[in-house]
């Protein structure tokens, strides 16, 4: 499985351009392929859901062709400008095959233009999408005399597309009003937002509203995007909508505005880690309904200020955020971004009317309720809302998974402002925001790290213990738990070479480490794991693959802050590459077998110096000769030689490198 850990975040500030709106992006996109004349599209969004409209596009005979500039740079994400031919209503290819992924922005209005428009085409899409209900526009498309059959489950895509009937047949009937079309607005307000930008192709129509409409805001991007293309939809009354006849008109150029939704991450991510971060291509002006996040940001006690074209956020003076109470109807996407802003409020925050999320990308309910426990949030799930109450002992480190959700991912990000956190298949944020990462890791100052690593008994656990004494940080010994393993593994009667066994005893440990004491499933182990027997036993299970990865997390987990020392054979290499500082501590191996039997005489355990040193010198080999994470000194590591230097020297030279390149502790008296 693929993944990103993300160490916890100090603070974070900064600035980022945003990458277009997905929204605003695919629906300037099919009204251009559908507008007289040529349309030149400038900052369109770089994505998956974007390439799926493109290659319909392309496919349906439209010509795209891409025009320079609006490559990324480090503040700004990667943007598209194309030229678009537009076909003047009519596509020119008539019978195809579109595959258009999990994008419901491409699926949908898509499915209502080729079903108006005439011609024969099967659509279809991911699995997830395949889930995804669709009976509503289908129903609401048959009125008008659509052909539409569902090629696998009844209401759900695939499709299959036929001409439609029209009454008396030829061109003039074909281009006759729709009449008078009923469609539910309460599951997908993509739905009603497909038949408005569909209806202009024919002779119009009016689009009725039943029961509650959900997501108002994208019915008003979508008819302002309709209005740049020339064409005026009019309400009447609240649930109802008047298309005129007549096709798009292609307004020349067209910008496309920062998404509002993907701001959202970062202006909260400014709101928790101090801040201020400042989000460009969104500002007061903007079409999208998102940008009234910063409403319920404020509401949190977040310093929020907006200009025309961007938006910033700060922590609230208090340094807390409160809990909110709210109904998120206006602002479905972003919405989500309050879920993990809520783990860390102050007090219980119930986010309401998200019966919506159901049918998104995932069932975003069930995936957010899951996923929030494990940080440690208690959470109750409703049919239509969630309550959170946030952990009493702060975030908890946790493996997150994301269920193929772009904004899974992008949410749980913000959990690292209290905890290191995995985000599993990190990759799904190519839906809308392939460069949200780099992004995210631009903008936050993370908890510092010093790595030692050295051979056994060359003194980096004494080194790297008072160190982190010293400067009152978190202290790693990395070795611990792949001794832990070897006696779990031995006292399960698990073989030290039985791979998977041996990785799902890594992988489930139940210790718990305090100052001076090691705690496996209850029991008191620090001897136990000292014995020699174990020593061996370590590096043996260390050489497992699976067992190292089974432990990476565990041990990216202790970096908490204010900072970490960590010791072992991989810290700088593997698992703290981002280390401040790096050490590779060696001595003469006499020097550290010496040591090694004076340590053990030391506990009242009997050894004997050569039997120990040729222990020492098998257990190194095994150490350095292995194929994976091996020990050895990382090219920025700094070398230091204990042989005949004593302990304070050797901690004293570290807390100087330390003081050198750590900007937190650089003036500090340590
Ligand atoms: N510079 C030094 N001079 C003398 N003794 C030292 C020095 N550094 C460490 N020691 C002693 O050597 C012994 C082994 O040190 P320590 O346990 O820190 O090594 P280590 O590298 O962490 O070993 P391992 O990898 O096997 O856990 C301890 O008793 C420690 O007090
Ligand atoms: N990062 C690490 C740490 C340890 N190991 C293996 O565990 C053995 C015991 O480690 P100690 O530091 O407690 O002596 C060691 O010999 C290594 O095989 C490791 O692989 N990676």
């Amino acid at each position: 499985m693929d993944f990103i850990d993300l160490p916890q975040c100090l603070g974070a500030g900064g600035v980022v351009r945003l990458p277009g709106s997905k929204s605003i992006s695919n629906r300037v996109l099919l009204l251009a392929a559908l507008a007289e004349d040529e349309t030149e599209i400038r900052d369109l969004l770089v994505s998956d859901d974007t390439e799926r409209m493109l290659d319909a596009l392309r496919t349906l005979g439209v010509n795209i062709q891409p025009l320079p500039g609006a490559a990324g740079t480090d503040e700004a994400c990667t943007a598209l400008n194309v030229r678009v031919g537009g076909v003047g209503g009519a596509f020119a290819v008539r019978e195809a095959d579109l595959f258009l992924g999990n994008a419901g922005t491409a699926f949908r209005p898509l499915t209502a233009v080729l079903a108006l428009m005439g011609g024969c085409y099967r659509l279809t899409g991911t699995p997830r999408m395949h889930e995804r209900p669709i009976g509503d526009l289908v129903d609401a498309l048959r009125q008008a005399g659509a052909d539409i059959r569902y090629l696998a489950t009844e209401g759900y895509p695939p499709l299959a597309i036929g001409p439609r009937a029209v009454s008396g047949g030829g061109e003039s009937a074909r281009k006759e009003s729709a009449g008078r079309i009923r469609v539910r607005g309460d599951v997908s307000s993509q739905f009603l937002s497909a038949l408005l930008m569909a209806l202009p192709l024919i002779g119009g129509g009016t689009v009725e509203v039943v029961g509650e409409l959900i997501s108002r805001p994208y019915i008003n991007i979508t008819l302002a995007t309709m209005a740049r293309f020339g064409v005026d939809v009019r309400a009447e009354g609240v649930s109802a909508f008047i298309v005129p006849a007549g096709g798009y008109r292609s307004p020349g150029v067209v910008h496309v505005e920062g998404d509002a939704s993907a701001a959202s991450y970062f202006l909260a991510l400014g709101a928790l880690a101090g801040g201020p971060v400042r989000v460009e291509g969104v500002g007061r002006q903007s079409v999208q309904g998102d940008v009234r996040f910063v409403e319920a940001l404020t509401a949190m006690g977040a310093r929020v200020s907006l200009g025309e074209n961007w938006i910033e956020a700060a922590a609230p003076v208090s340094g807390r955020l409160a809990a909110i109470d709210l109904d998120c109807n206006a602002i479905p996407d972003a919405a989500m971004t309050l879920a993990p802003l809520a783990v860390f409020a102050d007090g219980v925050s119930t986010l309401r009317n998200i019966g919506s999320w159901r049918v998104k990308e995932t069932d975003r309910l069930a995936a957010m309720a899951v996923e929030l426990a494990k940080l440690g949030a208690c959470v109750e799930e409703g049919a239509d809302f969630l309550r959170i109450t946030p952990p009493t002992d702060g975030v908890r480190p946790a493996m997150i998974d994301t269920y193929d959700d772009h904004r899974m991912a992008m949410c749980f990000s913000l959990a690292s402002v209290g905890a290191p956190v995995r985000i599993n298949d990190p990759g799904c944020v190519a839906k809308t925001f392939p460069e949200y990462f780099q992004h995210f890791a631009r903008l936050t100052r993370v908890v510092p790290v010093i790595a030692i690593d050295g051979p056994s008994a060359s003194g980096k656990g004494t080194v790297a213990a008072r160190v982190a004494a010293t400067l009152g940080w978190n202290y790693l010994d990395s070795g611990a738990l792949y001794r832990l393993t070897a006696l779990a593994a031995q006292r399960a009667g698990v073989a030290w070479d039985d791979e998977p066994a041996v990785a799902a005893i890594a992988a489930g440990l139940d210790v718990v480490f305090a100052e001076g004491s090691i705690r496996l499933a209850g029991e008191e182990v620090e001897d136990a794991i000292r014995q020699e027997e174990i020593s061996s036993g370590a590096s043996q299970v260390a050489v497992l693959p699976s067992v190292r990865a089974a432990l990476l997390f565990r041990q990216r987990a202790f970096c908490r802050a204010p900072g970490l020392v960590a010791d072992g054979r991989d810290m700088a290499s593997v698992v703290f590459t981002d280390a401040a500082l790096k050490v590779f501590l060696t001595a003469s191996v006499e020097a550290r077998a010496e040591r090694r039997y004076k340590q053990l005489m030391a506990k009242g355990i009997a050894a004997r110096l050569q039997p120990l040193l040729l222990e020492m010198q098998q257990r190194d080999d095994r150490d350095r000769g292995r194929s994976v994470a091996p020990l050895q000194q990382d090219a920025n590591a700094s070398l230091l030689d204990t042989t005949d230097i004593p302990i304070d020297v050797a901690v004293a030279r570290v807390l100087d490198w330390a003081r050198a390149v750590v900007p937190d502790i650089a003036g500090a008296a340590v």
